[in-house]
C-alpha cells in the first residue's frame, strides 16, 4: 500500500500572505487526516517563508497519522526535529535561497555527512529517509549512510510525463527495484499531480509513501479538498 502525505506548505503561504491564522494550519491538519491521508509533510526553510519553525512543534501534538519533516540538515534544523520527534525526517540537500528543492543528495560525496546526522536521528527513534535524484548509483551509495529509505525525486518524470514521454518512468522503476535489493524503503515527490500518480504508482515496485503539496492543494481549489484527497487515495489504491 502507498501512503499519502499531503504537504501543507502551500497552506501556510496563504495564511502568511496576510499574517493572522487565516487558513489555520492545525485546522487544515485535521481535516487531511479526517479526509483519509495518511501522513502530513511540512518543509520549514530557513526564511520560513511558509512553515515557520513554531509552527512544527505546534503541529506535533496535532498530527495523529505519520508526521514527516523535511528540510536541509542545518544545526538548527536538527534542533528543530529532535525537539518535535516526528515519525520521520526526510533530508534534502537544498540551498537557502532555492526557490524549492531542486536535486538530490550526492551519497557518494557527503557519505560521512549523512551518516553522522542520520545516526542522531536514529538515535532518537526517528525514522531518516533522504532525498535523491533517479541515479542508479546515488540509490546504492544511499545504503551506506544508514537511511531507512530514500525518496525519489520526481521532478523529472512529472514534467516529462506532462509532455507525452511515459517512458521518463523507467530509471525511477529501475531505482526502486535497486532500493528494494539495497534494502531501502521507498518514498517519492516532487510536482506528484492527479494526472501523473496513477502510472507512476503503476510502474514504481515497492512505493511506500507519496508527499505531494503544490499540486495538491491547486486541485483543491477546482475540486475541494476532501474530493481531491480521495481521487488520491484511489488512484493510490492496489
Ligand atoms: C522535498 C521536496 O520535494 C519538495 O517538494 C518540498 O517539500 C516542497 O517545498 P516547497 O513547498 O518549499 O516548494
Ligand atoms: N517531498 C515532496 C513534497 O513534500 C511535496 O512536493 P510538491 O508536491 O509540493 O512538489
Amino acid at each position: 500500500m502507498t501512503h499519502l502525505s499531503v504537504n501543507i506548505n502551500k497552506i501556510a503561504t496563504l495564511r502568511n500572505a496576510r499574517g493572522g491564522n487565516v487558513p489555520d494550519l492545525v485546522q487544515f491538519t485535521k481535516d487531511i487526516e479526517s479526509f483519509g491521508a495518511q501522513g502530513i509533510t511540512v518543509h520549514p526553510r530557513p526564511d520560513e517563508r511558509h512553515i515557520r519553525y513554531q509552527d512544527v512543534l505546534d503541529l506535533k501534538p496535532v498530527v495523529k497519522t505519520e508526521f514527516n519533516i523535511e528540510g536541509n540538515p542545518i544545526a538548527k534544523f536538527i534542533d528543530l526535529v529532535l525537539r518535535a520527534k516526528p515519525a520521520q525526517v526526510t533530508l534534502v540537500p537544498d540551498a537557502v535561497d532555492a526557490i524549492t528543492s531542486n536535486s538530490g543528495w550526492d551519497t557518494v560525496k557527503h557519505k560521512d555527512f549523512l551518516k553522522e546526522v542520520i545516526s542522531e536521528f536514529k538515535r532518537n527513534d526517528i525514522r531518516t529517509s533522504i532525498f535523491v535524484d533517479p541515479n542508479l548509483s546515488m540509490v546504492e551509495h544511499a545504503a551506506n549512510t544508514g537511511a531507512d529509505r530514500i525518496e525519489l525525486y520526481t521532478e523529472a518524470y512529472a514534467e516529462e510525463f506532462s509532455k507525452g514521454n511515459k517512458d521518463a518512468v523507467k530509471i525511477y522503476t529501475d531505482c526502486a527495484k535497486k532500493a528494494i535489493e539495497m534494502d531501502l524503503g521507498l518514498n517519492a515527490g516532487h510536482d506528484l499531480s492527479l494526472q501523473n500518480i496513477q502510472y507512476f504508482k503503476q510502474h514504481v515496485p515497492g512505493l511506500l509513501e507519496v508527499s505531494i503539496g503544490h499540486a495538491l492543494i491547486t486541485e483543491s481549489l477546482y475540486f475541494g479538498l476532501e474530493t481531491t484527497i480521495k481521487r488520491y487515495l484511489n488512484l493510490l489504491k492496489g
